[in-house]
C-alpha cells in the first residue's frame, strides 16, 4: 500500500506539467508512476479473481467490477478505473476538506454559524434517537454555502482541457479544429466583475447568488461534468458536521500552494480537542 501511495504522489504531480515526455521530466516520471500503479493494481485484481470462487459477498469496488462478468471489463480497464477514482478519493475531496478547515479557521463568524447550524441538527437527532439522513444534509444550508465558497475560492481543479472537434468561434475568437483549449476556472471564480471581493472567504454571498449561470464551474460542465459532485459535497458535509459538533481546533500557520496542484504547504496542522474534554 505504501508503494502504491508513493507512486500515486509521483503520478498526480505530473497531471499539470509541460507536455515533454523525455526521461527525467515531470510528465515522464508521472506516466512511469501510473504504469507501476497499474501493475500493482492488476496484481491485486488477479489475486482477487483467483480467490473469487471461495469468496462470498463483494467487499469493494474491484470485487463489484470483477463480479460484473462482462468481457469488456478487462484487468487493464478495471485498474484504469481504480486509478481514476483514486484522484478524488486521495486528492480532490481531502483538499476540499482541508481548505474548508483553513478558511473557517480564519473566519470565526462563519465557523460560529456553521457550528450553530450543525449543533441544532445534532441535538434534534439525539432527542429523536435518529441517525443522519439525506434530508438532514440537504437542510444544512449554511454548511452548503461554506462548501460552495471553499470550492470557488480554493479552485481545487484549476481548469479543464478541451479539444475543438471543428472550427469554433467564441466571442469573436476563432478556435481552429484540432486545437486544445485550457478552460481556466480560477480566472472566472476570482473575477471581480462576477464576485465582490473575490479573494475574500464569504459563504454568505451564496444566500443570494445563482450557481447555475456558468460563472461557477468547480466540477466542470457539459457531458463531462464530474459525476462525483454530490458525493464530494456529501463527504465534506459529513466531515464538517462531526468536526464542528464534536471538536474544537487550533490551526497552525500554513499557506496554500496552487501549482502544480492545490495543497497546503505544511499539510495544514491543527491541534484538536474533544468538546466534552474542555467544556
Ligand atoms: C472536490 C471534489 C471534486 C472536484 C473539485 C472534482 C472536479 C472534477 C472536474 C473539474 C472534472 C472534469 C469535468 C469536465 O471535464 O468538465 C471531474 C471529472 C470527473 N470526476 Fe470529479 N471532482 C471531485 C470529486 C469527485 C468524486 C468524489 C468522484 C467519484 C467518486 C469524481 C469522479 C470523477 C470522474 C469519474 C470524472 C471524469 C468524468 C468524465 O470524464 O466523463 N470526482 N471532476
Amino acid at each position: 500500500m505504501q508503494q502504491l501511495k508513493q507512486q500515486f504522489q509521483e503520478f498526480i504531480v505530473g497531471l499539470m506539467s509541460l507536455p515533454i515526455k523525455l526521461p527525467g521530466t515531470r510528465l515522464y516520471r508521472s506516466l512511469q508512476a501510473k504504469k507501476k500503479m497499474a501493475r500493482l493494481i492488476q496484481r491485486i485484481i488477479r489475486e482477487k479473481r483467483a480467490r473469487r470462487a471461495a469468496a462470498s459477498l463483494p467487499r469493494d469496488a474491484i470485487d463489484m467490477l470483477i463480479g460484473d462478468g462482462s468481457d469488456e471489463l478487462t484487468d487493464e480497464l478495471i485498474s484504469d478505473n481504480m486509478i481514476d477514482l483514486m484522484i478524488p478519493a486521495e486528492d480532490s475531496v481531502p483538499v476540499l476538506i482541508t481548505l474548508a478547515v483553513k478558511f473557517l479557521s480564519e473566519c470565526p463568524l462563519a465557523l460560529h454559524q456553521l457550528e450553530e447550524e450543525n449543533m441544532q441538527l445534532k441535538r434534534r437527532k439525539t432527542d429523536m434517537g435518529e441517525t443522519l439522513q439525506w434530508t438532514d444534509y440537504m437542510s444544512l444550508s449554511f454548511t452548503q454555502h461554506v462548501i460552495t465558497e471553499t470550492l470557488r475560492l480554493g479552485n481545487i481543479i484549476g481548469g479543464i482541457m478541451r479539444k475543438a472537434v471543428r472550427d469554433v468561434e467564441v466571442k469573436g475568437h476563432l478556435i481552429p479544429k484540432g486545437w486544445c483549449v485550457f478552460v481556466y476556472f480560477r480566472s472566472v471564480h476570482l473575477d471581480d466583475t462576477l464576485y465582490d471581493e473575490p479573494y475574500k472567504f464569504n459563504p454568505w454571498r451564496w444566500k443570494e447568488k445563482d450557481m447555475s449561470n456558468g460563472s461557477f464551474t468547480p466540477f466542470g460542465g457539459g457531458q463531462r461534468l464530474c459525476p462525483g459532485l454530490d458525493l464530494a459535497r456529501l463527504e465534506a458535509s459529513i466531515f464538517l458536521h462531526h468536526l464542528v459538533t464534536s471538536f474544537r481546533w487550533v490551526a497552525e500557520e500554513d499557506h496554500i500552494v496552487n501549482f502544480p496542484t492545490v495543497r497546503l504547504k505544511r499539510g495544514m496542522p491543527i491541534r484538536v480537542t474533544a468538546k466534552e474534554d474542555d467544556d
